[in-house]
């Protein structure tokens, strides 16, 4: 992708997102029949995260992962969660008052793409369904990379292509042609619910994308599969 394709593609995302904010987490629980949760809850487990710690949730959108990153790490810790959607960020502050974690959490309208923190800097670094909706995924997880402090983990969860084919065109099936139709009925909105399946289109698959961890200078690289490899979870440690 040139630059100005990336540019346009981020323009796109953006408008996307803003205008989706207030049934993104509504839709979340519909379309991935609430899996999204049980994936979340093992991540967590495995990234061990300990109170104190310090870490950044990348295009955080409505803030779910922050908190439940907020919450690991209790009051000595502390949380950015960061997007360049207002609408999505502005839903997630709602929730980060709610939920008591508004202390150790900030929210930051920021690009994925470059980062504004110092090298060194966080425990962890977290994505979240997100790295499908960057311009550049390489350029991402180079600053993920870049943000965490050695020892530290860049933690990826995204949806995926299976591995086994007659199940991949089946999930693609439904990705590409049931899913904006469930949208269409469930918001009112066919457009932005297409994004979905397109996003994926030429996004790596799990294995491409641990190349990828590993070009940021990643190793070792973990990945699990969720549901025959409908989503991935990668996590990379910085030597
Ligand atoms: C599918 S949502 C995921 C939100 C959240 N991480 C989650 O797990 O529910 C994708 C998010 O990525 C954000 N995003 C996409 N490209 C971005 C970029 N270049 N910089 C910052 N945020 C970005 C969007 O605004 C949106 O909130």
């Amino acid at each position: 992708m040139n630059q100005a394709q990336m540019k346009e593609k981020a323009e796109y995302v953006h408008s996307v997102f803003e205008s989706i904010a207030d049934e993104y987490d509504k839709m979340n629980n519909v379309i991935s029949f609430g899996s999204h949760v049980a994936w979340r809850n093992y991540t967590m487990k495995q990234m061990n995260i300990q109170p104190g710690q310090k870490a950044i949730d990348v295009a955080c959108g409505t803030a779910d992962w922050t908190i439940t990153l907020a919450q690991a790490v209790g009051k000595e810790g502390s949380v950015v969660g960061l997007d360049f959607s207002q609408n999505m960020l502005d839903v997630g502050a709602y929730k980060v008052a709610q939920k008591g974690v508004g202390n150790n959490v900030q929210l930051v309208n920021g690009d994925a793409m470059q980062l504004p923190y110092e090298d060194n800097t966080f425990d962890y670094a977290t994505i979240g369904f997100a790295l499908r909706n960057v311009p550049d995924v390489q350029t991402v997880l180079n600053e993920m990379a870049r943000v965490v402090k050695p020892g530290g983990k860049v933690v990826s969860l995204e949806v995926s292509k299976p591995p086994f084919i007659p199940y991949r065109k089946l999930f693609y099936f439904y990705f590409y042609n049931i899913l904006p139709l469930v949208a269409k009925w469930t918001v009112n909105k066919y457009e932005q619910y297409a994004w979905l399946p397109k996003s994926l289109t030429n996004f790596p698959d799990s294995r491409e994308l641990a190349k990828m961890f590993q070009q940021a200078g990643l190793d070792p690289v973990q990945v699990k599969l969720f549901m025959g490899g409908v989503a991935a979870l990668h996590i990379g440690t910085k030597p």
